[in-house]
């Protein structure tokens, strides 16, 4: 018997790319919402109520109204959206964290996406606060590159547009008060004692993304070496499909020395790297914030919940191990 799915929100950014990687798959039986009726609260509730499982791709309030709606029926929802990601209710998506969150995800009635630039941030931050590399306290700063599609329909509108102003030509700081969206699920998940600093840059090309996480070594209470950091990761991550720690890096990052936000597009990898020298550290997670860092992750919540096997549906730059 398939499982019945309905994506509210069917027709944005990530409701699409989740419809994409759901091709071909007979497990699956999906509720379509007609789309004259898409934001009519009557028929979103029969269907959510209909299904197994629910999707929300929507903005936060309609997500929040979403879960409303699902009130007295056994629908298991994953949220795209940020409105439940530090709620203790709720599942934090990320199964490659630890057994338990994998275990989390796999029980629970309502599960929580990661946002796109807290997957990379908490990659980074979260092994090394569990080893005890990294203090709860340390003064976490990241900075982070995203392709426009993370911003929505509105965004892709804006870049798309044929007369834009050519002020989107060029990389854009934005965030600059100190209040991004993820910072408070950077903040929990990671177990840190306060905020990091985040300055995220939306670019113009369509998707992929890298996060960074500049430590240097002298404010550490303990000495560590970048070859500790990099053990450390790789103990974290053995054997995940989807997350790879990637070779220890020199000074100069890749062979021609830069390095791209956008080799992962289209994937569901994660890729952690370490830079740096022994006195400034850089940790870096490339990823696509469309895959990993949204409908990519949502699927392989969903395929635990379900009980198939985790990558059905997502595609990996990697060879299969
Ligand atoms: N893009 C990304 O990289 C990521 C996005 N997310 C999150 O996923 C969610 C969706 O984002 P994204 O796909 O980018 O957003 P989009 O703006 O591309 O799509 C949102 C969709 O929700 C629909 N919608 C809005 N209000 C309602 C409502 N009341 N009832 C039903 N449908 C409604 C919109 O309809 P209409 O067509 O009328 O606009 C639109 O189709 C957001 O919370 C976002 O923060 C998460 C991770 C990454
Ligand atoms: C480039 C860009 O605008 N990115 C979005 C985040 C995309 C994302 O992951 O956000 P949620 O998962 O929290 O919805 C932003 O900074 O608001």
């Amino acid at each position: 018997m398939p499982v019945q799915v309905y994506i509210d929100g069917q027709e944005g950014t990530t409701g699409l790319k989740i419809l994409e990687r759901f091709d071909g798959r007979s497990d699956i039986a999906l509720l379509k919402i007609d789309p004259e009726k898409r934001k009519d609260n009557a028929e979103r509730k029969r269907l959510i109520h209909q299904s197994d499982i629910t999707f929300l791709c929507l903005p936060d309030a309609a997500a929040v109204e979403a879960v409303a709606l699902a009130e007295g029926s056994n629908t298991r929802i994953i949220d795209a959206s940020t409105a439940h990601r530090t709620n203790p209710d709720w599942a934090y998506g990320f199964p490659e964290l630890s057994p338990a969150h994998r275990e989390r995800i796999r029980t629970s009635q309502r599960v929580a996406v990661p946002g796109c630039y807290a997957s990379g941030f908490i990659s980074l931050v979260y092994p090394l606060v569990q080893a005890g590399i990294l203090p709860a306290d340390y003064p976490v700063t990241a900075y982070a590159l995203s392709g426009y599609s993370g911003g929505g329909k509105k965004a892709i509108a804006q870049y798309t547009d044929p007369n834009r102003d050519n002020c989107f030509d060029a990389p854009r700081l934005y965030a600059l008060g100190q209040t991004h969206k993820h910072m408070p699920e950077m903040q929990k998940i990671s177990g840190l004692a306060y905020p990091p600093m985040f300055n995220p840059i939306i670019c113009d090309f369509f998707n992929g993304m890298i996060v960074c996480v500049p430590i240097l070594t002298r404010l550490l209470p303990k000495a560590v070496t970048p070859e500790q950091v990099h053990a450390a990761f790789a103990a974290h991550y053995a054997n995940q499909r989807f997350v790879h720690v990637t070779a220890l890096q020199g000074s100069d990052v890749l062979p021609d020395g830069f390095m791209s936000a956008n080799p992962l597009a289209g994937s569901n990898d994660l890729e952690v790297f370490v830079c740096g020298n022994h006195d400034r550290i850089l940790l870096c997670a490339r990823l696509d914030n469309l895959g990993k860092g949204a409908s990519g992750a949502a699927v392989q919540c969903m395929n635990l919940m379900i009980g198939a096997p985790e990558d059905t549906g997502l595609t990996s730059v990697y060879e299969k191990e």
